[in-house]
């Protein structure tokens, strides 16, 4: 199964006690590059991208589904994009081996006798990913897809999902950098506060005005306003001006911007290693 990349442009964190609670507001783009998830006979082993690996969002979908110790599959991600980036790869993890695990095992009821439904399959993804502190909204988004603002944290959903005029026209790039692990920043109570007191109020202006020309203004007033863009990024995101708009894509490394097509050659020009991606709806 296919699960498309997010990129979070801007976000506010809200913690509770319960993680389906747990989450945050903001809003990202999902991509049409992202991770395949696959099982083949095996016994229980995630590979990503053939390198055998220790996943914790994995981990935890396996456990909450009451598959430990019990799988007679390996997972195989097949990713654009790798861990760490700001992609939301380990979402598109969470998501794509719930989704494949439940056919798999033909799984019909929850730990709580509820119909295994694909919304509990997205609440199970969502706990895991909390838990784990690799992401807060990835997965409502990257169930929701396309140009996506969430107005609550974690569930019950509460999102808006924004159409897109001539869809066709936009391309994404996007240039990795380097990791920035995201629990080492939603993790830290000067970096939440941070995010939270500059996020405040970007939410409602978006919403007053959800164009992506404003998404990318506001999140790339985020990037800067936080500290959490690196000088190089800011300084690319400069030289992006004349397109749709640039940022550093949360919580990553890693820069991405909007263009139409007749800036695609100029932006790519300016860029090291650009992967070209569209939004996927
Ligand atoms: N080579 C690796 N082996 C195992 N886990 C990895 C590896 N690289 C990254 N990870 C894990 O993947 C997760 C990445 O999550 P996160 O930083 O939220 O990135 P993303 O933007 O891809 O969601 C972290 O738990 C990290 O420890
Ligand atoms: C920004 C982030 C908290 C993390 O995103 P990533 O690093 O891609 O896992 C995301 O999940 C969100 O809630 O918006």
């Amino acid at each position: 199964m296919f699960i498309p990349s997010h990129i979070t442009g801007f976000f506010k964190v809200t913690r509770h006690e319960n993680l389906l609670k747990t989450g945050s507001t903001g809003a990202g783009i999902t991509l049409n590059k992202g991770v395949t998830t696959k099982l083949i006979n095996g016994s229980g082993n995630v590979y990503f991208n053939d390198e055998k690996i220790d996943l914790c969002p994995s981990n935890d979908v396996i456990k909450y589904l009451d598959l430990k110790g019990k799988l007679k599959h390996d997972i195989l991600y097949n990713s654009d994009f790798p861990l760490g980036c700001g992609m939301g790869t380990s979402g598109c993890c969470a998501l794509g081996s719930a989704h494949e695990l439940k056919n798999a095992y033909d799984l019909k009821f929850t730990e709580n006798n509820e119909l295994l439904t694909e919304l509990e399959l997205l609440k199970i993804s969502h706990k895991s990913e909390v838990r784990c502190n690799t992401g807060l909204g990835d997965v409502i988004a990257q169930h929701t897809k396309g140009f996506v603002i969430r107005k609550g944290p974690g569930f019950p959903i509460n999102v808006e999902s924004i159409k897109i005029n001539n869809l066709n026209d936009y391309y994404v790039l996007v240039d990795i950098f380097g990791k920035k692990e995201t629990d080492t920043i939603i993790n830290n109570s000067e970096w939440v506060e941070k995010i939270n007191a500059t996020s405040d109020e970007l939410l409602g202006k978006l919403l007053n005005k959800p164009t992506l020309e404003n998404f990318m203004e506001l999140s790339y007033y985020f990037a800067k306003n936080t500290g959490l863009a690196s000088d190089e990024v800011l300084e690319l995101c400069s030289d992006l001006k004349f397109t749709v708009g640039a940022s550093q894509a949360m919580l990553g490394n890693a820069l991405f911007c909007i263009c139409k097509k007749e800036e695609l050659n100029d932006a790519l020009s300016i860029l090291s290693k650009p992967v070209v991606c569209k939004i996927y709806c």
